[in-house]
């Protein structure tokens, strides 16, 4: 992050199964609810002035196929930044992802099981990766969120001496659910790390976005919101506006 950042980045969410823009409640598939057109949605975010666009391919990342032709077309039609997630696990599948014109992908199951890679990856392409650490409680999981792939601080301290630029920080028990950000996980993952750090998961009100943007000064760079968005818990203008100043 650089020294002068002090607005905390706000990334709304298109998380894509089967061709629909859906949320998921804690990541789980079947507990899909769908909200149309990926790209109508996406273009919507980026009309109310987002400078940023989370795209997620769950089937990618759930292994039940993959969206990548729509993703791609999502992808290409934004003006705006767009960091990409799901399923991106081997060459091929992160050759496509930076073929999208993506800012920046973000790996998951792969850092777990493939540290190898990943470490080759990071040296190869720098701040175009970014790593997602997705947690029950200290727990990572992968695949989808289906499965354990080790502790959080051990995996974070192998990714920071290989030079992981930026870490996707979320806590699967808050995901989808609007029952407010894990601020204390935040904190300690800020703590074990120099590098930014994107909150995701759990954001219900302007309240929690200010409570997050409290947490730029200690390493916290942006925050992705899904379902608050799609419930209109609020509007994407006043979640700008509230992490403005
Ligand atoms: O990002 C992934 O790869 C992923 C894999 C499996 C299940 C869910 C996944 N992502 C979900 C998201 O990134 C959500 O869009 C994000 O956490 C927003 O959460 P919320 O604001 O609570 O809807």
């Amino acid at each position: 992050m650089t020294a002068t950042q002090n607005k905390l980045e706000l990334l709304p969410a298109v998380d894509v199964r089967d061709g629909q823009a859906v949320r998921l409640v804690h990541g789980e598939s079947g507990s899909e609810t769908s909200y149309g057109s990926p790209l109508e949605a996406a273009l919507a975010w980026q009309r109310s002035g987002a400078e940023w666009l989370h795209l997620v391919d769950l089937d990618a990342a759930f292994g039940t196929g993959d969206n990548r032709a729509l993703i791609r077309e999502v992808s290409q039609a934004m003006d705006i930044k767009v960091e990409l997630s799901g399923g991106i696990r081997d060459d091929d599948s992160l050759a496509a992802a930076l073929a999208t014109g993506a800012t920046r992908v973000n790996i998951g199951t792969a850092a777990l099981e493939d540290p190898e890679w990943v470490a080759k990856i990071i040296a190869e392409h720098g701040d175009k990766i970014a790593v997602g650490l997705d947690v029950r409680g200290t727990t990572l999981r992968g695949r989808g969120w289906t499965r354990d792939g080790g502790d959080l601080y051990e995996t974070l301290e192998r990714l920071n001496s290989e030079g992981c630029s930026r870490y996707v920080v979320t806590d699967i028990a808050k995901d989808g659910t609007l029952q407010g950000p894990n601020l204390e996980l935040l904190r300690n993952v800020c703590s074990a790390t120099d590098r930014p750090v994107v909150a995701s998961g759990g954001v219900s009100s302007l309240d929690d976005l200010r409570a997050i943007s409290e947490l730029v000064p200690l390493g916290v760079e942006g925050s992705i919101v899904g379902k608050a968005l799609y419930a209109k818990a609020f509007t994407l203008e006043e979640a700008l506006e509230a992490v403005s100043r």
